[in-house]
C-alpha cells in the first residue's frame, strides 16, 4: 500500500512548521465561504441551492448526526485498508466524486471539469463525468489518467442521440454508465428561479451535444452558424421522462456496468436489480430535485437490503471523512462526495478539489485509526449507534 491517506496530516503539520500558511480550508463551512466569494451570487447559488426551502438538503447532511461510531480497543489498526472492489476494478477508497453538471464554470478559466479530471488523476478518487459537461467527454477522460472514470447520461428523449454518447463514452474509456432517473424535468429551486439562472447555464451544457454527429445530423445548421436553435434543440431532448419499461432499453445499450441512480426505495432497488443493471445509486440528488424527502442516508440501508449483494454507491449530504465511514458502515460499497468538492474547485482549481479529497480520506483513514477499524469490511451496521 501507499502512503496512508491519514499522512496528509502530517504533510499540513510539517508544512506549517517551516511557515507555510495553510492555503485551503479545512472544514465544510471554511470551504463554502471561500467558495461563496470565488464564485459570486449566481453561480453561488446554482451550486449551493436546492429545491424548495431546502428541508431535505439540510436535513441529508444532519442525518449523518444521528449517527455515532463505536470506538474499540486493541484491535491494531496501525495499517489501514480502504482499498474496494467495483465492478471489477480496485479502488483505493470508497471515495468518488458524484456528477455536477456545468461544474466546469466553477473554476477561474471555465474549464472546471478538465481540472476535476487532473483531481481524480493526482489521487485515484473517480470521477463521475456528467452529461453536461462544459468541455466534450473526450477531452475530459483524456484527463483521467489511470484512474477510471464514470460517465453520467441524462438520457435525452432522442434515442439514437442517447446511444450516441453513450458509444462516445465508451470510446474515450469510460468504464462505467450511471443513468440519473430523478432529473428529467428540475425540481423548483427558488435560488435559481431567482437569479434566473437556467437560461444562462443552458448556454454552457451543450458541449457534448453540439459535438455529437447525431445531434448535429438534426439540426438545419451547425451549432456554430446557429447557436439559438442548437440551445432550442437541446432544451426540446434533455429530458426524458423514462419508465421501467425503458429499463431493457438502457441495459441493451451498454456492456459496461450500468448504474442507476436517484433510487431510494427499496422497491424500486428490486425493480432495477430484476432489470439486469450492475449497480445501484442511492441518492436525492443533494436536496436539489424534491424536498420534503426523506434523507437519503436514512434511505440506505433499505436499499442495502434490497440490493441483496448488488454494489451500492450513495451521495447527499457526505461532508467529511466520518461521514464517508458511516455511509460505508451502513452498507454503501462507495461514497459520492458532491457539493465540497465543487468548493475546492472554485477555491483553488485542481489543487483545491486535491485539498477537499485528501482531507476527507485523511479524516476518514485517522478515524479507522482512532476507533479501531482497520478495513472496510470491519465497519458494520453494528459498528454504529442511533444517538438521536
Ligand atoms: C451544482 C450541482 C450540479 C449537479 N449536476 C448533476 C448532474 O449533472 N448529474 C447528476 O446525476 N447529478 C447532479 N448533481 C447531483 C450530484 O451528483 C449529487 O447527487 C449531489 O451533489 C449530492 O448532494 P451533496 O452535494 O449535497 O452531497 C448535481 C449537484 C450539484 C450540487
Ligand atoms: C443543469 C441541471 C439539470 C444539472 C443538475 O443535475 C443539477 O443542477 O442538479
Amino acid at each position: 500500500m501507499s502512503q496512508p491517506f491519514g499522512f496528509y496530516q502530517n504533510e499540513i503539520y510539517f508544512e506549517g512548521l517551516g511557515g507555510v500558511v495553510p492555503r485551503f480550508p479545512f472544514t465544510y463551512e471554511g470551504l463554502e465561504s471561500r467558495a461563496e466569494a470565488a464564485l459570486g451570487p449566481s453561480l453561488w447559488s446554482y451550486v449551493a441551492g436546492g429545491a424548495g426551502d431546502e428541508l431535505t438538503q439540510r436535513a441529508n447532511a444532519s442525518a449523518f448526526e444521528r449517527w455515532g461510531l463505536y470506538p474499540r480497543i486493541f484491535v491494531g489498526a496501525a495499517r489501514r485498508d480502504l482499498s474496494v472492489e467495483l465492478f471489477g476494478m480496485t479502488l483505493p477508497s470508497p471515495l468518488f466524486m458524484a456528477p455536477i453538471g456545468v461544474i466546469g464554470l466553477c473554476a477561474q478559466d471555465g474549464h472546471g471539469d478538465l481540472a476535476t479530471a487532473g483531481a481524480a488523476a493526482r489521487t485515484g478518487v473517480p470521477m463521475v463525468a456528467s452529461t453536461l459537461t462544459v468541455d466534450p467527454l473526450e477531452e475530459v477522460a483524456a484527463e483521467f489518467g489511470s484512474t477510471p472514470g464514470f460517465f453520467q447520461l441524462y438520457t435525452p428523449t432522442d434515442r439514437e442521440l442517447a446511444e450516441s454518447l453513450v458509444r462516445r463514452a465508451e470510446k474515450a474509456g469510460f468504464k462505467a454508465i450511471v443513468v440519473t432517473l430523478d432529473t428529467w424535468v428540475t425540481g423548483w429551486r427558488p435560488r435559481d428561479l431567482s437569479t434566473a439562472n437556467f437560461p444562462q447555464l443552458r448556454g454552457h451544457c451543450l458541449a457534448n451535444y453540439t459535438s455529437d454527429p447525431v445531434f448535429r445530423a438534426a439540426l438545419d445548421r451547425t451549432p456554430e452558424e446557429d447557436p439559438r436553435a442548437a440551445a432550442i434543440r437541446w432544451a426540446q431532448v434533455f429530458g426524458n421522462p423514462l419508465t421501467w419499461d425503458d429499463l431493457p432499453w438502457l441495459r441493451s445499450l451498454t456492456e459496461l456496468p450500468l448504474i442507476v441512480k436517484g433510487i431510494c426505495h427499496p422497491e424500486d432497488v428490486r425493480r432495477a436489480k430484476d432489470g439486469g443493471v450492475d449497480g445501484i445509486y442511492c441518492s436525492n440528488h443533494g436536496g436539489r430535485q424534491a424536498n420534503g424527502g426523506l434523507p437519503a442516508l436514512d434511505a440506505l440501508p433499505g436499499v442495502v437490503e434490497a440490493a441483496d449483494g448488488l454494489p451500492v454507491l450513495f451521495d447527499s449530504g457526505v461532508r467529511t471523512g466520518t461521514d464517508v465511514v458511516k455511509a460505508v458502515a451502513l452498507g454503501a460499497t462507495a461514497v459520492g462526495v458532491g457539493r465540497p468538492y465543487a468548493y475546492g474547485l472554485a477555491i483553488g482549481g485542481t489543487d483545491g478539489v486535491v485539498h477537499v479529497l485528501r482531507s476527507l480520506l485523511a479524516e476518514a483513514d485517522l478515524l479507522m485509526a482512532v476507533d479501531g477499524y482497520p478495513t472496510l469490511a470491519d465497519l458494520t451496521p453494528e459498528s454504529l449507534r442511533r444517538v438521536l
